[in-house]
Parts: C-alpha cells; structure tokens; sequence
C-alpha cells in the first residue's frame, strides 16, 4: 500500500520531499495540552463490535520493516462514539528503545513507553484507499502502553510471536482473540482531534481518539517490543515515533471534565 516508499524514521526531514502533504497544517502526532483541552459532552463512549475473534481465525502479523502490524478482519466496527461507522484495517504499535520511550502523542510533554493505534475506515466509502484520502475517512483509536507489575495476556498473544518475525518483511500467523483487550477497560475517557497518518503519505483523512487511561504490560514485555525487530538493513526497529506537529488553530475535545 501507500507509504511503502522506503523511508525511515531517521530521515524524517526527505519525507516532505515525496510526501507534500507530511508537512500541511493538520499532522499528527500531536502534544496533548490539558490545560487547553475543551470539554465536550457530545463525545459518547467509544463502542466496540465484533473486536472478540475466535482462536480458529488467522491474522496476519508482519514486521513491516517500520512497525509490526497485525492485520484485522473487516467484522470488526467501532459503533459508538463517531458520528459515522466505521470499520477495522490493521492494528500496530509504536515504541522507543531501552533508554528511551516512544509513544507518538504527548501529554503535557510526556512521552509514554509505547502507544497502540487500531486504524479503521468510514464504511461510506467502498475501500480504505478511498476512504484514506476522505478528511472523515478513518478513525484510529489510540491508547498509552505503560508499565505496570503484571504481563499482560492480550498483548502475549503479539509480543511471543516477534522473535518469528525478527526481519523485514516477515510474516506470520497468530490466532484470533479479543483485540478489545489490547486498549482499556475505560472507553468513555477520551481526546479527539482531527489530525494525519503520521507515516508518508501524511494524508489528513484520521479523527483521532487518545484514550485517556492506559494499557498496562510488564516491563519484560515493554523490553521484548523494543528489542526484537529489525528493520532496513538488518538494524534495531527502535524509536518508531514521529516528532510532534504543531496545531495550527486545531482544537482537541475531551469526553470528560
Ligand atoms: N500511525 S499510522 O497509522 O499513520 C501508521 C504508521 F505510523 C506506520 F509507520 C505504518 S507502517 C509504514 C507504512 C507501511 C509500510 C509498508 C507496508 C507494507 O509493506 O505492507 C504498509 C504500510 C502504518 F501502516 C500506519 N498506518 C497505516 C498507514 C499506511 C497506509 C494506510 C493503511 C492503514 C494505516
Ligand atoms: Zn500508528
């Protein structure tokens, strides 16, 4: 698909050269100032359909040389929370390294360990491609990997299948489970704004949700994220994170107060 360009996250500044939209006026990822967030009591709770995947069912998840992302069936829709339908593409992760974190929001300049975004189109357009150049066209939902005393299970059903996917371009796999469990419990606490793909081609086609509670993984499995992946020629896939862009005049709602 788009954005296969060989880029990398280390010469982000030659995105813009191939990419004009990468540096247009409604980017992503952004800072979150909580100061300056409005309350917005139209913002539902996020619900959720079709996210618990019987184990019988087979999803791809591929090293894709800039991330991992575990591709999802179309069955699963976010029915809540978004003025539109909109139905799931892929699931994938954002990371730093072992002395850094790489979450690709901030809040308040905080930058957590990691971030997960599940990346889904408005089902009013036929396909993900169109639905990618639509500024309603998709919705990613996105949540803080932190640090917590427990492994968590959902996030084993990824991390025990990296070390098969080591290399660009690998692939493998994994059976079906409930992907709800990789975000909150809490889906009536989040931020919305209106931003980009934070990867080339930059399209400004995504309404964003942050979820404000976070994920909770064990540090062993924060390490695991950080250290197994390769990416272009054969070097560590670390720090996986665009730099913040600026708001120019956007707005981010809160669902709460
Ligand atoms: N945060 S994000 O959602 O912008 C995002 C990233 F930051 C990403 F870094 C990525 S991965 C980089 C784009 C890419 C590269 C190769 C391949 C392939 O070989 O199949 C596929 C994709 C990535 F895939 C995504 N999400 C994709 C954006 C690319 C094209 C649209 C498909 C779904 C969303
Ligand atoms: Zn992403």
């Amino acid at each position: 698909g788009p954005g296969r360009g060989h880029w990398s996250y280390k010469d982000r500044q030659e995105w813009v050269l191939h990419y004009p939209n990468c540096e247009s006026t409604m980017q992503s990822p952004i800072n979150i100032d909580l100061a300056k967030t409005i309350f917005s009591p139209q913002l539902r709770p996020i619900q959720l359909s079709g996210y618990s995947l019987p184990s019988k069912e087979r999803l791809k998840l591929k090293n894709n040389g800039h991330t991992v992302v575990l591709e999802l069936p179309e069955s699963l829709a976010i029915t809540g929370g978004y003025a539109q339908q909109y139905r799931a593409i892929q699931l994938h992760l954002h990371w730093g390294s072992p002395t850094g974190p790489g979450s690709e929001h901030t809040i308040n300049d905080h930058r957590f360990p990691g971030e997960i975004h599940v990346v889904h189109y408005n089902t009013k357009y036929d396909s993900f491609e169109e639905a990618m150049v639509r500024p309603d066209g998709l919705a990613v939902l996105a949540a803080f990997l932190q640090v917590g005393p427990r492994e968590n299970p959902y996030y084993r059903q990824i991390l025990e299948h990296l070390y098969e996917i080591q290399g660009e371009d690998e692939e493998v796999f994994v059976p079906g489970f409930n992907i709800a469990g990789l975000l909150p419990a809490n889906l009536d606490l989040y931020f919305r704004y209106n931003g980009s793909l934070t990867t080339p081609p930059c399209y400004q086609s995504v309404k964003w949700t942050v979820f404000n509670q976070t994920v909770q993984l064990s540090q062993d499995q924060i390490s695991e994220l950080v250290s197994t992946l390769r990416g272009d020629d054969d070097s560590p896939l670390q720090n996986v994170f665009r730099e913040w862009q600026k708001l120019h005049g956007r707005h981010v709602l809160a669902s709460f107060q």
